[in-house]
């Protein structure tokens, strides 16, 4: 790891977060979001537990290795949910992964949860998934929110196929991965804005 590698993938990750805190997507200091620093060995920044992230402040992210354990000297802890994150990184394409609470992904998570899934179809955001055909469907996930968090990631694991994806967490939130932080962020905000429409179309009784 180089140093200059630690400050850009920081500044890189330190800006996503500023865009999702001006949606409020980090309620309740909900959300934690990493970035790759390192391959080999595996190092990632992970944001720090229970902080105000609509903040920016220099204890905002903590360097960790493969298994979500600490790789320097902080004060801080890293987030709750690390283990999550851990899971992804083990594929060695993955760079960003990122996780949020919306109301809108909680509520298709639980209207959709006992089936295990949810799917969209005949929607133009589904091209941000890779499908580009006009009858495709995208399938997402829907997982038990687990207390225990190595169950949860152990959960959240079978579904990291690809270098790049989105679990949804039951009443909980979303996880999104990919290959570069565009590509995590990409499926994170086409995840919300599919689900958003869905609960608008439910709404409106249609
Ligand atoms: C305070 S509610 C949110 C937490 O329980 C958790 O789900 C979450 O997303 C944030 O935890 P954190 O440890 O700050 O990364
Ligand atoms: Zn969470």
């Amino acid at each position: 790891m180089t140093l200059p590698t630690y400050t850009e993938r920081w500044e890189e990750l330190a800006e996503l977060k500023d865009q999702f805190a001006v949606r409020d997507w980090f309620m309740g200091t909900s959300g934690n979001i990493s970035i790759r620093v390192s391959s080999s060995p595996t190092l990632f920044l992970v944001s720090a537990s229970g902080k105000d992230k609509t903040k920016r402040t220099h204890q905002d992210f903590v360097l960790v290795d493969e298994n979500g354990a600490l790789a320097q000297e902080t004060v801080e802890r890293p987030s709750a949910e690390t283990l999550l994150h851990v899971e992804v990184y083990k594929r060695q394409e993955v760079k960003c992964s990122l996780h949020v609470h919306t109301v809108a992904n909680n509520v298709i998570s639980e209207i959709y949860g006992d089936q295990g899934y949810v799917t969209f179809k005949g929607q133009e955001l589904i091209k941000a998934f890779g499908l580009w055909e006009e009858d495709a469907e995208l399938t997402i996930p829907i997982i038990k929110n687990y207390a225990d968090i190595p169950t949860l990631a152990k959960e959240f694991g079978k579904h990291v196929k690809e270098d790049a994806g989105t679990v949804l967490i039951r009443n909980h939130g979303v996880t999104a991965w990919g290959r570069s932080v565009l590509e995590a962020k990409k499926q994170i905000e086409a995840l919300e804005f599919l689900c958003q429409y869905k609960l608008e179309f439910r709404k409106l009784g249609l």
